[in-house]
Parts: C-alpha cells; sequence; structure tokens
C-alpha cells in the first residue's frame, strides 16, 4: 500500500487553500524511554515494535504554510535550495495532500534545536507540517489520524502531536491506520531532562538508513522486539508507580540495547563519540557515588540525562552548562 492510497481514504478528492490560514503551527520534539527501531513497512513508516517517550515541552518546531508563486522550503530564515534533500522531504508530503489542485506554497519552518542530529528535529518537524497543512486546507483531522498522518513523514513526528508522555501503538493493519500515538493521561512534574551536546553538527547516516542498515544486517535484531515489549511494559508500570530508578534503568537499557543493534550491523553503525562515551561514563561514576543519574541517546552522539528535579544541582555540578527541560513545567 502507498501513502498516497492511505490518504485518498481520508481526504476530499480536491482540497482548497483556506484564505486567512496564516498561524503558525508548533510541536515539540520528542525523546523515546523505549525507542522505534526497525519498520515492518517501509513506505508507511509502520514500526516493528510500539515506543513510548516524553516530549520536550517549548524545544521543537514552528512551521507556517502559505499560497506562493512558486514551491519554497524555508528553514530558520534561509531559503532551503529546491534540490536539497530537506525541501524535497517537505514538497513531497505537501504533495500528498494537494492533489487535484495547480497552487504552490512557501512552507516556513524554524526549530529552536539542531537540525538532524539526534535530537529529534524529525519528529517536531513533520508534526508542526502536519499541523499546518491541517490548516492550510481547513481539514479539521481528529489527533489520531493527524499523528498517523504525521507517521507517514516521520514515524517519531506521530509522538509529536502532543506534550508530555506519549505512546505510539504499533498497530496491525496494513494501512496503517491503527498505528498512531496517544497522550498518557499521567503527569511527573518532578522529572528534568538534560540535553548533553557533544556534536550537533548533521549526522552521517540519518535515523532512517540507520534503522534499515540494522533490520537488514544485524542478527542481533531479532532479540529488539522482545526487549521493547518488556521494556514498554515496565515503563508503563515506571510511570503508574512514579518510580524514577525503574523509569531511568528501563530506559538507559533500552536505548544501549538499541545501539547494541546498530554496532552489530553491517557496515557497523556508531553514533558515538568519544565524549559521549566519555559522558556515560561519568553518569555510571555519578550513580555509584549515590546519584540517581541516567541517560538515553537516540542515533546520535547526544545523550539526554535523566533525573529528578532533587538531583538537579548535582547534575549542574557534573555537567556544567546543561540545558535542563521540565517536560511538565
Ligand atoms: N522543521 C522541519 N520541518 C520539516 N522537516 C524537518 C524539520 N526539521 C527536520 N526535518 C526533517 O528531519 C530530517 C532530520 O531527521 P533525522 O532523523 O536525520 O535527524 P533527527 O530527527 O535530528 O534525529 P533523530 O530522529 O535520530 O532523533 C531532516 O533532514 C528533515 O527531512
Ligand atoms: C532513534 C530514534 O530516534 C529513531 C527515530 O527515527 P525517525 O522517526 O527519525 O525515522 P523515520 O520514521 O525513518 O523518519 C528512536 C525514536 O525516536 O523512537
Amino acid at each position: 500500500m502507498n501513502k498516497e492510497s492511505v490518504i485518498n481514504a481520508y481526504l476530499p478528492t480536491t482540497v482548497t487553500p483556506v484564505a486567512d490560514s496564516s498561524d503558525t503551527q508548533f510541536a515539540p520534539s520528542n525523546i523515546a524511554l523505549c525507542k522505534y527501531w526497525g519498520k515492518r513497512d517501509v513506505e508507511l513508516n509502520l514500526p516493528v515494535n510500539s515506543s513510548l517517550s516524553v516530549s520536550l515541552a517549548h524545544l521543537g518546531s514552528r512551521t507556517k504554510v502559505s499560497v506562493s508563486d512558486s514551491d519554497q522550503v524555508w528553514l530558520n530564515g534561509a531559503q532551503v535550495a529546491a534540490g536539497d534533500k530537506f525541501a524535497r522531504k517537505v514538497i513531497a508530503f505537501i504533495d500528498l495532500f494537494r492533489r487535484g489542485t495547480d497552487h504552490c506554497v512557501r512552507v516556513e519552518t524554524e526549530n529552536n534545536i539542531p537540525t538532524a542530529a539526534g535530537l529529534a528535529s524529525s519528529a517536531s518537524g513533520f508534526a508542526a507540517l502536519m499541523l499546518a497543512i491541517d490548516q492550510f486546507y481547513g481539514l479539521n483531522l481528529e489527533p489520531s489520524v493527524l499523528s498517523a498522518f504525521a507517521r507517514m513523514g516521520s514515524g517519531s513526528a506521530s509522538r509529536s502531536l502532543y506534550e508530555g508522555f506519549v505512546e505510539w501503538q504499533m498497530g496491525i493493519r496494513e494501512d496503517g491506520m491503527d498505528s498512531f500515538a496517544l497522550p498518557l493521561d499521567v503527569r511527573w512534574p518532578q522529572l528534568r531532562i538534560g540535553l548533553l551536546k557533544v556534536d550537533t553538527g548533521e549526522k552521517a547516516v540519518d535515523s532512517r538508513a540507520g534503522m534499515n542498515r540494522t533490520v537488514d544486517t544485524a542478527h542481533l535484531y531479532q532479540s529488539w522486539p522482545l526487549q521493547a515489549a518488556a521494556d514498554l511494559e515496565r515503563l508503563h508500570q515506571a510511570i503508574a508507580d512514579q518510580s524514577f530508578t525503574c523509569l531511568g534503568e528501563t530506559a538507559e537499557q533500552n536505548a544501549l540495547s538499541m545501539h547494541a543493534t546498530m554496532i552489530a550491523s553491517w557496515p557497523p553503525l556508531l553514533y558515538w563519540q568519544p565524549d559521549s562515551v566519555a559522558a556515560m561514563q561519568t553518569v555510571w561514576q555519578a550513580r555509584a557515588e549515590g546519584l540517581e543519574l541516567y541517560f538515553t541517546m537516540d542515533a546520535g552522539p547526544n545523550l539526554k540525562l535523566l533525573f529528578t528535579a532533587d538531583a538537579e544541582t548535582a547534575v549542574n555540578q557534573r555537567f556544567p552548562g546543561l540545558e535542563v527541560i521540565r517536560p511538565f513545567g
């Protein structure tokens, strides 16, 4: 099944831009505590496993779509060349929705997180774009449909439609319309996330290519779906009990297990840099000294530290200048 045929079933045959649709739409970035790693359908971004994330509050993408004389994509105030991969992906996504009409669009987007550095810019980017498209064409789609459509842009974008804890159910349908995310009705005001930026340059192998390479070449990947299912269950329990130890241990082991499958692929994929490993060792040393501090990492060299409000001063002493996010305000 392709994206067009899935979307056709949910949209009118032609869509027209709404006259005064000039609002900018915001979507937060998110960091998975149980990762999405591997697809059962590459075209629709249908995952092998369900995943669970926490959104990064004010960090994310702001996007606006308007009518223009030519198709244009602007990122952080600069026009992106039409042939650039970034622009091509954005316009290809717009094309899924503007069938039957001949207008051109100007897409303006701002990321207040580094782009393509393993800090989940694709998640907030496609979620904000989906919200902007929904408004631009006056579609008024339900959140679950917005999430499923955003997933076709980038899997992790399905979770960036919401604040707080979010679960993306893998679903079983062939068209993937049961594969969308929903927020968890639980808050954890003491939770803190520290962004430890080791390198914010664009990574050589993006998540999509890294994920496909792992599924195709790593025998170790066979153990991943079981690990992810068990971790998801443990995270639900940890969140229900507000047990930070269980949350931190599960998230860290989940991230390291994902990285183990990457390292076991061919050619090998190692997103870590020496400073990433040094930071992990500092976290482990801090824990050995009694500080409740854990980390998670996506497909990149940067760490996201997990801790609670009472540990903030001690964490800052070990990681001076750390950018700290309060996901629940
Ligand atoms: N504001 C945005 N609007 C639309 N698309 C975006 C936006 N920001 C990023 N993207 C898309 O996301 C891609 C980067 O995704 P990639 O998965 O490589 O990195 P990441 O999302 O930063 O890292 P990860 O998903 O591993 O945490 C960009 O090349 C672009 O296609
Ligand atoms: C490691 C991850 O960040 C992978 C994210 O992958 P993407 O959502 O960027 O992949 P595509 O669906 O191919 O666009 C884990 C996660 O966010 O769950």
